[in-house]
């Protein structure tokens, strides 16, 4: 029987670059693990404030932080020495991120992302567009950090369980190791595509959820969404070389459940505002916070058309995001399409 031994882990230098609501919640189990680790941003003045009150109250309000945690504006600094950098800036910002890292490393570190999402225009997966940026002989593996996880929860220390995927499975290891602690469990997975593709696409199933919800909608048609999206985000993936086993795992229907379910998910509540009848524009306007699967949806839609996978759920999310459709008409027509068996891939 696979068994492994916890060991302890000698102290780290990790930089966490993005101090949003996920990248402050991670760093704090950093901390609080005995590493030795600063967060970057893009906000100097948060930075300021997180350091004088140990707070970041737009992300996490009510969170104390631990005093070890060290918050700095200047990238340089807050990546000298490191042994890894973990990547939580939305999607869009990891490409320029990633450009402004590589002039500034003074170390070889591994790099961890914990982010959702494809990039638009590109269809990449974030470790792709991380490999292009940050090249080989400059770094460590890219290793990915995912699964249902909100960080409202894990900077309370409610439990979470994770994933840990790389190629490598000895670097994914080391990520386990560096974040396992009593209320956060890590798992390793050698399949970061599945990985990948499952944590971007439950985003767009997420909104979807929300807007069943918004419309007053059942907990059938709830189950329903969340199966059928289930199988779309498999057949997409399947088609991408995933393996199907990844999406019945933390960082596929794991990673479905909670956020299809929790009231923390910024996808959900999008959603469901838009089933009551709300604009985009003035539910993101209002949100404060990324939502990852508005961009999300774009990109596999045109991903999915040129490589003709059957993705009818996601185009219907599309419809009601980008081309005016109401939620409501938008079920209906879903409904409206032509029978078939479950198991038609
Ligand atoms: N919040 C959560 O519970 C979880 C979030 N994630 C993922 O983590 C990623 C980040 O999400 P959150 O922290 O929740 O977002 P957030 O909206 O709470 O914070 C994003 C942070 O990134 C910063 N940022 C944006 N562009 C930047 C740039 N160019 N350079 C530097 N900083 C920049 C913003 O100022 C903000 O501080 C997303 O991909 C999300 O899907 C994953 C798991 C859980
Ligand atoms: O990824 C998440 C949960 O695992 C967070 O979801 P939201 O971005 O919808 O808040």
């Amino acid at each position: 029987m696979y068994q492994k031994v916890r060991k302890e882990m000698e102290q780290k230098k990790v930089a966490v670059l993005g101090a949003g609501s996920w990248g402050t919640a991670l760093a704090k189990v950093l901390v609080e693990n005995g590493h030795d680790v600063r967060i970057w941003g893009n906000n100097e003045q948060q930075l300021e404030e997180m350091n004088r009150t140990h707070q970041n109250p737009n992300y996490l309000p009510d969170i104390h932080l631990p005093e070890g945690l060290k918050a700095i504006f200047d990238l340089k600094e807050a990546v000298k020495d490191v042994d890894a950098v973990l990547f939580v800036v939305p999607t869009k910002a990891i490409r320029p991120v990633a450009k402004q890292l590589v002039e500034a490393m003074n170390t070889k570190p591994i790099i961890i992302h914990a982010s959702k999402g494809l990039e638009l225009g590109t269809h990449k997966r974030l470790s792709e567009v991380l490999a292009e940026e940050i090249p080989a002989n400059l770094r460590q593996e890219i290793v990915v950090l995912s699964g249902p996880s909100h960080a409202e929860e894990v900077a309370v220390g409610d439990i979470t369980t994770i994933t840990s995927a790389c190629d490598n499975i000895e670097t994914a290891e080391f990520v386990q190791r560096l974040f396992t602690n009593h209320y956060f469990r890590i798992y390793t997975n050698a399949d970061v595509k599945g990985v990948e593709i499952g944590a971007a696409l439950k985003n767009i199933i997420a909104i979807g959820a929300g807007a069943i919800h918004g419309l007053g909608y059942g907990d059938d048609a709830k189950a329903a969404l969340m199966t059928r999206g289930l199988a779309e985000i498999t057949r997409f993936g399947v088609a991408l070389g995933a393996d199907p086993l990844t999406f019945m795992g933390l960082s596929g229907v794991g990673d479905l459940i909670v956020t299809c379910t929790s009231v923390h998910s910024r996808n959900w509540r999008c959603g469901n505002q838009l089933g009551q009848g709300k604009s985009l524009d003035e539910i993101l306007d209002h949100m404060g916070m990324i939502v990852e699967g508005v961009s999300t949806t774009k990109a596999v839609t045109e991903l999915a058309q040129q490589l003709k996978i059957s993705m009818p759920i996601t185009e219907t999310i599309y419809d009601v995001l980008y081309n005016g459709v109401e939620a409501r008409t938008a079920v209906e027509n879903l409904m409206k399409r032509d029978m078939r068996s479950e198991n038609e891939f």
